[in-house]
């Protein structure tokens, strides 16, 4: 199943207005592994990301989640998507956002309140669960999106940059995380500008101005461009400061 690819996008183009975003994007994700799309700030990592997870559609080209075409309104059961910014409730506390995001997904009842403490305990939560999500630092609220994404357990979840503001030793319990989550058959799309990340990635997309420049293991990147780091073969690649 290792090998099989989970989340395929062929030919994707899209464009804001006369700017092209991304540029007949290539992009397979293997099942069951951590693939991460790393770029400059304004690369289209988000926008490719949001394609993938059916909230926005290409111009052409196309996206097949599981075998099937996206956008489509059934996979958002089998996807656990974390966007840039929260899309939490301000006036409700960590545990009643949790409630309603579990009420979407259809999960209720005991299943529900032991799927709460498991991811709040995930991203180290526990201690704020009745506060409201207003009292909440940016980390905070960082760390309760991401624990939305992973309650109903999806077979793939996609992380738009879900550590920024978390602190580094919280940082690395997410990341160990997410190799126990991994392991378990889930596959991981994550976008990071961070480089200690990318090296934790499987799999590693470099994208450039709406392009993937680069793809293959962090091992492979390095060996290619017979760099010591990730960050220089990025920019052996000919990408910009990540
Ligand atoms: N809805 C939109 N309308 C117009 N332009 C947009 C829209 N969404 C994104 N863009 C533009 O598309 C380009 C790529 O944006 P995108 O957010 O995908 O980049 P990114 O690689 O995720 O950047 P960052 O790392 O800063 O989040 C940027 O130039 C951005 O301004």
């Amino acid at each position: 199943m290792q090998d099989a690819a989970c989340i395929e996008v062929a030919q994707v183009t899209k464009r804001f207005g006369k700017t092209t975003v991304l540029d007949g994007i290539d992009y397979t994700v293997p099942t069951a592994q951590i693939c991460g799309l790393l770029g400059p700030s304004g690369a289209g990592k988000s926008t490719l990301v949001k394609i993938i997870a059916g909230i926005d559609s290409p111009d052409q080209g196309k996206v097949q989640v599981l075998g099937s075409l996206m956008p489509r309104l059934e996979m958002m059961q089998r996807i656990g998507y974390m966007a840039q910014s929260d899309a939490l409730y301000a006036e409700l506390s960590a545990k009643d956002n949790l409630n309603f995001f579990g009420s979407l997904y259809g999960i209720g009842g005991a299943k529900l309140r032991t799927r709460i403490q498991e991811v709040l305990s995930i991203v180290n939560l526990e201690q704020h669960v009745h506060k409201p999500v207003r009292y909440f630092s940016g980390g905070m609220k960082r760390r309760l999106s991401l624990a939305a994404a992973l309650l109903h357990e999806p077979d793939i979840l996609i992380l738009d940059e879900p550590t920024v503001g978390i602190d580094p030793v919280l940082r690395q319990a997410i990341w160990h995380e997410f190799g126990n989550i991994a392991s378990g058959g889930t596959t991981i799309l994550v976008t990071t500008h961070v480089m200690d990340e990318a090296e934790k990635c499987d799999q590693l997309g470099m994208i450039r101005n709406g392009k993937v420049i680069a793809c293959g293991t962090p091992e492979e990147l390095k060996a290619d461009k017979g760099a010591s780091s990730i960050e220089e073969a990025f920019l052996a690649y000919g990408g910009e400061q990540a």
